[in-house]
């Protein structure tokens, strides 16, 4: 089995492949603090929870904060008897590399939804990533991450709002119920909801302007079904597309890289 490892700069995702399907999924924020041990007390507690006895053979991690990889390498080291593959790191393989200026460091969780999302889609493709940032990813005909956009994240607006204004509360992000609001609460959320609406949109039109040719649109990470709501903006949705995509360079990895 397959342990993937997804960690944003707010939440790390482990969600376990078994070949076929993912057993189970766990979420926890993240810390560069926490140590393997405590990584992994926190695993087998909520894998026993889950009734799954995961016999665990390899592991991939895609990190956007480099300082937490030490510990999770020991992790895998320590209590899986396994050397990781680390996305973005010289010895793990891409199926297709990214065409950027040179020495761009892509974030790892872009060239992990690009080869996810070629896999399901082939090319052409725009992923809409609603994590930390939105970042938006423009896979080519041959699957190579070209570039995009990284705009801020809609948990992040609304926390600069509420920490940069006195009056303004802390809001959950919701579809509001009309585009006017009447009270402070629904004016946020009226600003967040439509405004974010209106940057995928636009940022969406402008790279499909810009690239000239037929484009999907696919949508992911936690507030993608959300947006989707709010107006056709995307193809298809899935939610998975990170922890598929980490599937996929694992699997091009053992193929092609050295055994
Ligand atoms: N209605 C909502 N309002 C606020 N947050 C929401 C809502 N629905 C889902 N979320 C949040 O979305 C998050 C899941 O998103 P995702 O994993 O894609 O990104 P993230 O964890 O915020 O960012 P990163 O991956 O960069 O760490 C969860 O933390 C969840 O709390
Ligand atoms: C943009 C984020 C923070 C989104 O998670 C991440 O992909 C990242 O740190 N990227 C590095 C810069 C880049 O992708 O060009
Ligand atoms: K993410």
């Amino acid at each position: 089995m397959l342990l993937c490892i997804d960690c944003g700069n707010t939440n790390t995702v482990f969600s376990i492949w078994d070949g076929t399907r993912f057993l189970c999924t766990l979420r926890t924020s993240t810390e560069h603090q926490r140590t393997a041990d405590q990584y992994f007390v926190w695993f087998s507690t909520l894998v026993g929870h889950h009734g799954i006895r995961p016999e665990i053979e390899d592991v991939i991690i895609s990190s956007t904060v480099p300082r937490v990889v030490f510990n999770l390498r020991v992790l895998a080291d320590r209590y899986f008897n396994t050397r990781p593959l680390v996305v973005g790191r010289p010895d793990c393989l891409l199926p297709v590399p990214p065409r950027v200026d040179p020495g761009t460091g892509v974030g790892p969780d872009r060239l992990v939804n690009s080869a996810g999302a070629f896999e399901r889609h082939g090319g052409n493709l725009i992923v809409v990533d609603f994590g930390t940032a939105t970042t938006f990813d423009v896979v080519a005909q041959d699957g190579a991450y070209v570039g995009g956009v990284i705009a801020p994240g809609v948990n992040l607006s609304l926390e600069a709002l509420h920490m940069a204004a006195a009056a303004l509360p802390h809001v959950d992000v919701t579809k509001p119920q009309s585009v006017i609001g009447t009270n402070t609460v629904a004016c946020m959320q009226s600003g967040i909801f439509w405004g974010y609406v209106g940057l995928v949109r636009e940022i969406c039109g402008r790279i499909r302007d810009e690239y000239d040719q037929p484009m999907k649109i696919i949508g992911t990470g936690g507030l993608a079904p959300l947006f989707a709501t709010g107006d056709v903006l995307f193809d298809t949705i899935e939610e998975d597309l990170t922890m598929h995509g980490l599937t996929v360079i694992h699997a091009y990895n053992k193929e092609n890289g050295p055994t």
